[in-house]
């Protein structure tokens, strides 16, 4: 993770103002606000139901806020998506959707759908595979991969066209501790050189891998700062998580 301290204006990456999403009179997001700066690799975090994924969405472009703006890069991501999808990289909750594609033919069709040419292609695919294990099953159906392998593969995708800003939703949900740990280890890895949000509801995913905490309960955010300020130690964490949902 790179030092944040002498960062400015220009330097914010992702940007939420006052977005707010609704669904008839219910508010999955409400008035939601924080700017993540370059370098930072921070954890979206909240119970189920908070309205993570709803805001990534609203983040990422794939979901029209009600009201309020998201720009990633300075580009509103509805009025400036394809400049703002070219530093981005999603991925969202359930990975890749394509079960009958390879890793190899998936990635080569991401490539040219992003409209980079032959040789990127190549050349990037093979930066990729490295990066995220994938060597031993290439030509396998995604379909019939692991959830840690398919995970992997949604990551080589999001990262095929080097985009600056990473938006990952749950990515380690439902992996087992080995595959959490290699995906930690990949995060951290991305997070040298890239500005990452990752939601979770895992409090020690913070501390394994973030340097900043945005944490949303009911479509609002109820706290923003650095993880230490959560607490130091399980117990602390827990009874933190507690006080934010308002639990008893
Ligand atoms: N299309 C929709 N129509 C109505 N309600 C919705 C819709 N999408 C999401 N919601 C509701 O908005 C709230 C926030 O959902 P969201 O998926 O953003 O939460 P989350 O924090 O990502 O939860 P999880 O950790 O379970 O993925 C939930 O109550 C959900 O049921």
């Amino acid at each position: 993770m790179q030092d944040t301290s002498s960062t400015d204006a220009n330097d914010v990456m992702i940007e939420a103002v006052r977005l707010s999403k609704y669904y008839g009179l219910f508010a999955a997001a409400q008035n939601v606000s924080f700017q993540i700066k370059k370098g930072e690799v921070a954890a979206f975090l909240g119970p189920n139901g908070a309205g993570k994924s709803t805001t990534m969405k609203l983040l990422t472009g794939y979901l029209s806020p009600s009201t309020g703006k998201a720009r990633i890069a300075g580009f509103d991501t509805q009025t400036e998506r394809l400049e703002a999808s070219k530093v981005l990289g999603y991925l969202p909750e359930n990975g890749p959707l394509y079960p009958d594609m390879t890793p190899r033919s998936l990635l080569k069709f991401f490539g040219q759908a992003r409209g980079m040419t032959g040789s990127q292609i190549r050349r990037r695919m093979e930066e990729v595979i490295e990066l995220c294990n994938l060597q031993q099953v290439l030509g396998k159906p995604i379909g019939k991969l692991s959830k840690g392998y398919r995970q992997r593969v949604g990551m080589a995708q999001v990262l095929l066209h080097e985009p600056d800003v990473l938006i990952m939703d749950e990515p380690t949900s439902g992996l087992d501790p080995n595959q959490i740990r290699d995906v930690r280890n990949l995060i951290r890895k991305l997070g040298e050189t890239k500005t990452i949000l990752l939601s979770t509801h895992i409090l020690q995913e913070v501390e394994a891998m973030c340097n900043r905490v945005v944490f949303i309960n009911e479509g609002r955010v109820v706290f923003d700062g650095h993880p230490n300020e959560l607490g130091s130690n399980p117990a602390e964490l827990d009874n933190k998580f507690h006080e934010l949902t308002g639990a008893v």
